[in-house]
């Protein structure tokens, strides 16, 4: 018997299904808090030099308003103050900047925007010009951080099970986040900020195989939709925090509390029965089934509820039998899924962090443009899950990359003054890369095996913050080109969305359960999936 033919007994999508899904949308909604929460702690407010403290110890105030400071802070051409120069004494000519240096006494920043972010820190921090570099990295020390995640719970997950390792994911996600919060130097800051983003990968990859895996064929794309626009709410939700909390210290709590939300709510989330008997684990699935009946009232079941039925339910070739990354590669159709997943989601994050970190210079504040590019994820992933199940995976991942990746390519070719039209084009190329991205986990969740699938997702995750962490460095390639990072996104996208092309199409197929169910092929599985289906 087949897991999926033991799920419609049980109710294959009901009232316990709904609580599960609903349950694993708080990880979601917390994740992009601290995603992209670097694009408000870690924001560059304007600066300048700071005037060399007077004789008599008066504050730089009185210096400012004596007009001193204007006489030491040489301009830009477009009449703003230097940020990282001033002259060695006032001087009457303000253009002469052939005295200019580099800032003696640190820096004076305006904070009528942020009272306080990591680039603007007193005492040591002071994250700005020659340091800017290092504000940058906090961002990718957190990434770096995911990547290792990826990797750590993709492992533990397929060894331990989904449910404890979910619970340790969310205690390491509050206590790091709260550390990192009370900070007291950079390098404090950069460690936790990297142990938070190796915990909270945890219930990315987790909250999305366990949903999937409660969920019967027909609704593995309405599942993976609910599981994005989750994402979507905590992305909204980010903005709306950041433009309240304007301290980067309180809005890195705020960003963590609802972590303690979480924990609570994890003693009502079940274990995959998929996992448990996949693992020989037949008496906990049964309580697992059991509650899943009940709650769908489907307790005449029972006859395929014992132990010794759930016992043969096809899901693994042994149970003894131990799975690693490298079963991702030993087999023909294994290794050409992996090979092409890396890539597409590689590209999938690349471009949809290239666009996500890039919110100023749209003629809005960034916090508006923040909530604009996460508000067209809502129409991209409704939109997706209608695409999804008419054009199929395969095409629906291919040509939601290939057109981000166009209209990156077409914003270039705006000329810089057409503001409104470019903005319409960045807001559709967001929208269709996140078309991209959520196609991904729902595509990839489908053509692993469950004895494989948490390693699967924490390959394709590792691949994924791999392109996360890369896209802030390609943005630093402005300096040498103005359309360099744009040209690079673009082509990533293009490429990877052709790359799709050379896996199979997994819709309307059921989910396989073994190694042996991928060789075999889709249509094998398609045709028993029909015949099984028929009989119901
Ligand atoms: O996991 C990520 O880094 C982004 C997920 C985006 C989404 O779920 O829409």
């Amino acid at each position: 018997m087949r897991f999926e033919e033991l799920l419609k007994e049980v109710g294959a999508f009901s009232r316990f299904q709904g609580m599960v899904v609903l349950l694993l949308c708080i990880p979601r909604i917390i994740l992009p808090l601290h995603f992209l929460l670097h694009n408000f702690i870690s924001a560059v407010p304007p600066h300048h030099c700071a005037d060399p403290p007077l004789e008599n110890g008066s504050a730089l105030a009185e210096a400012t308003e004596a007009g001193i400071l204007s006489h030491t802070i040489p301009r830009k051409p477009d009449g703003s103050p230097s940020s990282c120069s001033a002259f060695l004494y006032p001087v009457g000519n303000l253009s002469n900047s052939s005295s200019a240096v580099p800032c003696q006494h640190g820096w004076v920043y305006d904070h009528s925007q942020f009272h306080s972010t990591t680039a603007t820190q007193v005492r040591q921090w002071d994250l700005v010009c020659d340091n800017k570099k290092l504000n940058q990295a906090l961002a990718t020390f957190f990434f770096v951080g995911v990547t290792l995640g990826a990797v750590i719970f993709g492992f533990l997950s397929d060894k331990f099970g989904r449910k404890p390792m979910l619970l340790v994911s969310f205690v390491a996600s509050a206590v790091f986040g709260i550390i990192s919060a009370f900070s007291v130097s950079y390098v404090m800051f950069a460690v936790t900020r990297t142990l938070c983003g190796i915990s909270l990968t945890g219930m990315s990859i987790i909250s999305i195989a366990l949903s999937v895996e409660w969920t019967d064929v027909e609704h593995r794309t309405f599942t993976g939709t609910i599981n994005g626009l989750s994402w979507t709410v905590g992305n909204m939700l980010l903005a709306l925090l950041a433009y309240f909390i304007r301290d980067w210290r309180q809005l890195t709590l705020a960003a963590t509390s609802p972590c303690l939300i979480a924990i609570v709510a994890w003693w009502w989330i079940p274990e995959s029965a998929r996992w448990l008997l996949a693992n020989g684990k037949a008496e906990q699935a049964h309580k697992y089934l059991s509650q899943c009946a009940k709650m769908n009232g489907k307790e005449g079941s029972s006859s395929m509820m014992n132990t010794e039925a759930l016992s043969k339910v096809t899901i693994a070739e042994d149970s003894n039998t131990t799975y690693s990354y490298l079963d991702l590669v030993k087999t023909p159709k294994m290794k050409r899924i992996t090979l092409c997943c890396g890539l597409v989601w590689f590209g999938v994050a690349f471009t949809y962090y290239g666009i996500s970190f890039k919110i100023t210079g749209f003629g809005v504040n960034m916090y508006l443009t923040h909530f604009i590019y996460a508000a067209i994820e809502v129409p991209a992933k409704v939109g997706t899950y209608f695409v999804l199940d008419a054009i199929g995976r395969r095409n629906g991942q291919a040509w939601s990359l290939i057109i981000t990746g166009i209209l990156i390519g077409i914003n270039t070719a705006i000329p810089t003054d057409h503001g409104l039209l470019r903005t319409i084009i960045a807001v559709l190329g967001k929208g269709f890369s996140e078309a991209a991205f959520t196609t991904a986990f729902l595509y990839t969740t489908e053509l692993y095996p469950t004895v494989l699938r948490q390693c699967g997702l924490g390959y394709t995750s590792f691949m994924g913050r791999l392109g996360g962490s890369l896209a802030p460095m390609i943005m630093l390639l402005e300096d040498v080109w103005t359309f360099a990072p744009s040209l690079v996104f673009a082509g990533m996208a293009v490429f990877c969305g052709c790359i799709v092309f050379l896996l199979s199409e997994t819709l309307g197929i059921r989910l396989p359960e073994t190694v042996t169910d991928v060789e075999e092929g889709s249509e094998q599985q398609k045709s028993e999936y029909h015949s099984e289906m028929s009989i119901f």
